[in-house]
């Protein structure tokens, strides 16, 4: 068979669940052996969008391939050939690591000997060590969230769907899910779709990153790509009061591009920050009350991008942004 060079393509999927429309026309390729990242905070349609591509809902409208069949009229054929680990893996507390994997061997069609072999290499490669051989009760979330990884991976997909892979996970746990996505993908080969809320882990991980909110694709590039659209650099203003005056004192200032709003913070996209930095301390200082409380200089972040496409932030929760989980603030923007 020729060499597919998609490995996903979507054309204006939609779905809907009753009134609510989770996904509103979404439309995405993406190519062999990339991984992308699908980013967006709760209830953005990221799980929606992919157990429509793992053939486990059907579309309410659009269509799409993944693997070269179409999800909907070729489900058999897409599933052979993809691999899933959705954010709440389906385990059988009873059952041992070992016996889940050969199950799922026989489950695929694989001889007994070639699940044996397979699972030797999966033992390796996901790092759940003896512990296969134990009931899953006994499990930790991380080590559950490997098998589920390993499980996924037994009949050798050519695409992994990862949904939301490291939510929950301590921090050496996620580094681990880090390191076997890329080794899948620069070893084998493996084309990822990656579902997160995590701004980090797109960056770390993705080729290509989708910005998804209130079911729509708002953003798409690579993260540079992505982060280029918000200017050279970034100042953030922090004020006590007077959020509203400084915002127009400072929209006049020459290399300012635009202003995002959350709360009494201000986000400055600029194309030069250095030089724009002493206007902006000089313009602040002419804004009565305004009571600055921080200005600093940065590179534009994932998370600028998110506020400049959605008007809101992806708030860490934490200061590693990941673990508990993100919040999602409002926030006013104005284009200058
Ligand atoms: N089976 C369902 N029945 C009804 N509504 C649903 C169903 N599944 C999802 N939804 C709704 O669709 C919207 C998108 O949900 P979805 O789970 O796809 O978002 P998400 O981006 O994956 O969020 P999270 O990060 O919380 O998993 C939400 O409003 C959700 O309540």
């Amino acid at each position: 068979m020729e060499e597919l060079e998609t490995a996903i393509s979507a054309d204006g999927i939609v779905r809907s669940f009753g009134s609510n429309t989770a996904v509103d026309g979404v439309s995405l390729s993406v190519a062999r052996g990339e991984v992308y990242g699908f980013l967006g905070p709760n209830g953005a349609g990221k799980t929606t969008l992919t157990r429509v591509l793992c053939t486990l809902i059907t579309p309410s409208a659009g269509h799409a391939q993944v693997a070269g069949y179409d999800v909907a009229r070729e489900p058999d054929k897409v599933r052979l050939r993809i691999g899933v680990a959705l954010q709440d893996a389906a385990l059988d507390d009873r059952q041992s690591g070992t016996e889940m994997l050969a199950l799922q061997g026989r489950f695929y069609g694989l001889s007994a000997v070639a699940t044996r072999t397979r699972v030797a290499e999966l033992t390796d490669l996901i790092d759940i060590g003896d512990a296969l051989g134990q009931r899953i009760g006994t499990y930790s979330g991380g080590m559950k969230r490997r098998l589920d990884l390993a499980l996924a991976l037994v009949h050798d997909p050519e695409v992994l769907f990862l949904d939301e892979p490291t939510t929950g996970l301590d921090p050496v746990s996620r580094a681990r899910v880090w390191q076997e996505v890329r080794r899948l993908n620069v070893e084998l080969g493996m084309t990822v779709f990656l579902t997160t809320q995590y701004l980090e882990e797109a960056d770390e991980l993705a080729g290509r990153i989708g910005i998804i909110n209130k079911g729509k694709l708002v953003a798409e590039g690579t993260p540079s790509e992505l982060k280029r659209t918000i200017g050279t650099d970034v100042i953030i203003v922090r004020l006590g009061s007077a959020v509203n005056d400084a915002q127009t004192a400072l929209e006049k200032l020459e290399h300012v591009q635009r202003i995002d709003i959350s709360g009494t913070t201000l986000t400055l996209s600029v194309t030069d920050g250095p030089g724009s930095i002493s206007p902006v301390a000089v313009t602040l200082a002419s804004v009565p009350n305004a009571d600055v409380r921080e200005l600093t200089l940065r590179q534009p972040s994932l998370d600028d991008v998110f506020l400049s496409v959605t008007g809101e932030h992806i708030r860490r929760s934490d200061n590693s942004n990941i673990g508990t989980g993100s919040t999602v603030g409002q926030t006013e923007t104005r284009t200058t």
